[in-house]
């Protein structure tokens, strides 16, 4: 038995031997690999068999179907694999993931990283929806190795998170919670952190997360290698490529050990794919919806993602089309909705054969679905990257896809401007009047009848307004121009919700009152010449000049607060223009919600008219009780009941016949209002139970988004192996036992105790929520 067991550990440390050695030739190899662009040892290099790479990570994209290299992969592995930092910009769908994560997996593995070594690598994305499909392919070909890896994309049990995150060797993460997780939770180590992938980094930093990710990298180890992925290259980039790169500067040199590599596909000079057929077309604003629903219908048997400038837009045109029931199955998906829901879009949307999903740009970028035939870009892109993006959802790795930009005719010119600048001319297509179908009329019928879709197209009215006011591109998107009438009929209200620009407005005025104030003081300070006096204090003043003056300012400072009330809270917090939901209010003038009911937008929040509205009921209850009047044929008013005389009286017939007439009438009009309030009380029953079943009905399909973190679970881990399993890690002592003997094993000296640790079997922690991705703990890259 005794000899048994010696035998297997020297087969162990032959076995570990041999594997050393063989990392070892291959550390040489690519040192030795050529990796200027043009080298014949780069272009040679087809297959990912011909790079030096491991038989793990050859198996493990073999596996999957990956062979043959795509041209980002072919130039950029063998740069990364050198150690150098790269800046990498390739076509959408060309196979930028691949690209970083195999360097990753086989720096880490030719390190012989364990799971006691702590974080060795980063991936950070814009979106949840980018970062769960980026760490879905990381599980795929990481199967061979004996690494833990995790996906932190937000959610609410911090604490969930936080005893696990310090096992993780590799991290797919958006910015946010992982900034969190380096402030909050103790045990998170990141000292040993060997690279950083920023993917679709532009994107990172176009979403507002500039300062997340300086305050990232600012805890992130010097000593790193750092890798910038996007398929579109921005000045930002180029700064945050400064912040995070070492040696940005030095290109040219190659005798520093960390250069930059700027690594672009050289066959194209665009960033849209050759397989990309792309087109577009001019239609009125009120006219977009028709020319959406005509596509759709001649278009039965395609995949189609529809692009939206709003969450709210796509919730409209989704509840709304879905009730018209054109042929094919319809998707929604933003940012909006619970994770859960959203997953779950994704995944059927990735099935489907034919179907529309209506998006918002919270799946623009970096989301690999299968086989779209169709982008429709029915908002214009807010910049030429976006519609790149969006576009690049279609016509992935070498595939076909086709590409509709549908245009406003002001947004035409500016925007094929700056396409055009970019290399890109897609090719006008004339729409024939004839093929078109009106909606309108059946978008007005469905508004009528259901409360619920009206309020969605007014949302949708506002945030599609708002949406061109807040564009910085003034020369594409012409706020001035909007035919704000027509495009709210077009969505079936019957006109356009007033909208009041509340911050722009005060804003200006208050300007102007603040000069007027100023006038009157210097006018209050003048001396009887009426010249200006501004050595005020240097008068004598009397007791009575000073409770003037005081009692003035404080009219003044108050008419004044009022004024300038909207920019400026309590708290002396901004409130002005710039503000996202307070910048315009809407004057409502065709339907009766009452207010809770508005959005918020739509609710005036300016104090001046909350206090109006408190001086009006103020006047009223001065007033006491109310009098009512009524007024003659020369309008001479008089009270309302007047007390006849008994001549008059006696007219009508005695007191016993007017009684019972008055008694009779009276009678016949409490049958009617009993009526009359019975229909109400069933109507109204009738409603609130339709409103119970619109909300169950919604929340089944995922909207309000409140209670979210309530119910979903967002993080999801890949645990290593299985003496990271929460029972084997309890015991401290033994852990760190194990944890020495592992360590001193990274230097061959104990091949015993690394057996160990490799030989443990897997565990998962819930493989039947594995595959659906929302089980809290999920397993492994397996040795
Ligand atoms: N070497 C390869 N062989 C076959 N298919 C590949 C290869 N590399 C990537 N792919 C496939 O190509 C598609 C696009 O890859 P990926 O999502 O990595 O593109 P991307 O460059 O990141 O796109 P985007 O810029 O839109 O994020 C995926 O379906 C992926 O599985």
């Amino acid at each position: 038995m005794a000899k048994k067991l010696r035998k297997s550990n020297q087969e162990r440390q032959e076995n570990k031997k041999n594997e050393l050695n063989k990392i070892q030739e291959l550390n040489e190899k690519i040192q030795q690999w050529d990796i200027k662009p043009n080298s014949s040892m780069t272009l040679q290099a087809k297959k990912f068999s011909d790079l030096p790479l491991s038989p793990k990570i050859i198996k493990g994209l073999s596996d999957n179907g990956f062979t043959k290299m795509t041209a980002i992969q072919q130039h950029s592995i063998p740069v990364s694999l050198q150690n150098w930092d790269i800046l990498a910009s390739a076509q959408t769908g060309s196979g930028k993931t691949l690209a970083f994560l195999i360097p990753i997996l086989e720096k880490l593995y030719k390190m012989q990283w364990s799971e006691y070594d702590g974080l060795g690598a980063l991936v950070i994305s814009p979106t949840r929806e980018l970062a769960i499909q980026t760490y879905e392919v990381l599980l795929k070909i990481g199967k061979q190795f004996n690494l833990a890896a995790g996906l932190v994309i937000g959610g609410k049990d911090l604490k969930f998170e936080m005893e696990r995150i310090y096992k993780m060797n590799i991290l797919v993460c958006t910015p946010g919670r992982l900034l969190q997780h380096m402030d909050q939770s103790t045990g998170f180590d990141v000292s040993n952190l060997q690279m950083l992938v920023l993917d679709e980094a532009d994107r990172c930093l176009d979403m507002g997360f500039k300062k997340t990710l300086d305050a990232i990298i600012s805890n992130l180890p010097n000593e790193r290698q750092t890798l910038l992925f996007s398929a579109t290259q921005s000045q930002s980039l180029d700064s945050l490529a400064r912040l995070s790169l070492s040696d940005y500067k030095t290109v040219e040199d190659p005798t520093l050990r960390n250069i930059v590599s700027a690594i672009k596909d050289k066959d194209n000079k665009t960033t849209t794919p050759a397989t990309l057929q792309q087109s577009y077309c001019t239609v009125q604003l009120p006219k977009k919806l028709d020319m959406l629903y005509s596509f759709m219908k001649t278009h039965l048997k395609a995949k189609m993602i529809v692009f939206l400038s709003s969450s709210k837009q796509v919730h409209f045109v989704y509840e709304t089309l879905r009730k018209l029931q054109p042929g094919i199955s319809l998707l929604h998906l933003h940012g909006r909705q619970k994770q859960t829901y959203r997953t779950d879009v994704l995944d059927k949307f990735s099935k489907a054969q034919h179907a529309v999903l209506f998006a918002t740009d919270v799946v623009a970028r970096g989301i690999d679905f299968p086989a779209v035939d169709w982008v429709v870009q029915v908002d214009c892109p807010e910049d030429v990257d976006t519609y790149i993006h969006r576009a690049g959802r279609s016509a992935r790795n070498g595939k076909n896809g086709k590409n509709l930009l549908i245009l406003t005719p002001s947004e035409e010119e500016g925007m094929l401007k700056r396409l055009n600048a970019r290399n890109i001319e897609p090719k006008r297509l004339n729409i024939k009047e004839s093929k078109m179908r009106s909606i309108t009329n059946n978008l007005q019928s469905l508004l009528f009848q259901d409360p619920e879709l009206k309020y969605l197209a007014q949302k949708a009215f506002i945030s599609y307004v708002k949406s061109i006011y807040v564009q910085k591109d003034k020369e594409v998107f012409k706020f001035e121009e909007l035919p704000s009438e027509d495009f709210a009929k077009s969505l079936g209200l019957p006109g356009a919700p007033k909208i009041k620009f509340k911050g722009m407005k005060s804003f200006e005025k208050a300007k102007e009152l603040k000069n007027m104030s100023r006038q009157l003081l210097l006018l209050k300070n003048a001396d009887e010449n009426g010249e200006v006096n501004t050595k005020k204090d240097k008068q004598v003043k009397t007791k009575i000049d000073k409770m003037f003056e005081r009692k003035n300012q404080t009219v003044l400072s108050e008419h004044y607060l009022n004024l300038t009330q909207p920019k400026t809270d309590k708290k002396g917090d901004d409130n002005d223009a710039d503000s996202d939901d307070d910048f315009m209010t809407v004057k409502r003038r065709d339907h009766v919600l009452v207010e809770e009911d508005l959005p918020e937008l739509l609710i005036p929040t300016s104090k001046r008219a909350q206090k109006k509205a408190l001086s009006k009921k103020q006047i009223l209850l001065n007033q006491g009780s109310s009098k009512k009047f009524v007024f003659d044929d020369e309008g001479n008013a008089k009270p309302a009941y007047e007390v006849l005389g008994e001549a008059e009286f006696a007219k009508d017939g005695d007191l016993e016949t007017q009684l019972g007439k008055f008694i009779a009438k009276e009678n016949e009009l409490m049958k009617t209002a009993d009526i009359d309030d019975k229909n109400i009380a069933k109507a109204k029953k009738l409603e609130k139970k339709r409103k119970r079943q619109e909300k169950e009905r919604m929340l089944q399909e995922g909207y309000y988004n409140s209670d979210d973190a309530e119910s979903e679970e967002e993080i999801r881990y890949v645990v290593g192996t299985g003496n990271l399993d929460d029972d084997m890690v309890s015991d401290d002592e033994d852990n760190k036992a194990t944890r020495k003997k592992v360590k001193y094993s990274r230097s061959g000296k104990d091949s015993d105790a690394e057996s160990d640790a490799g030989d443990n079997v897997i565990q998962i922690e819930n493989p039947e929520t594995l595959e659906d991705l929302e089980s809290l703990t999920a397993k492994l890259l397996q040795g």
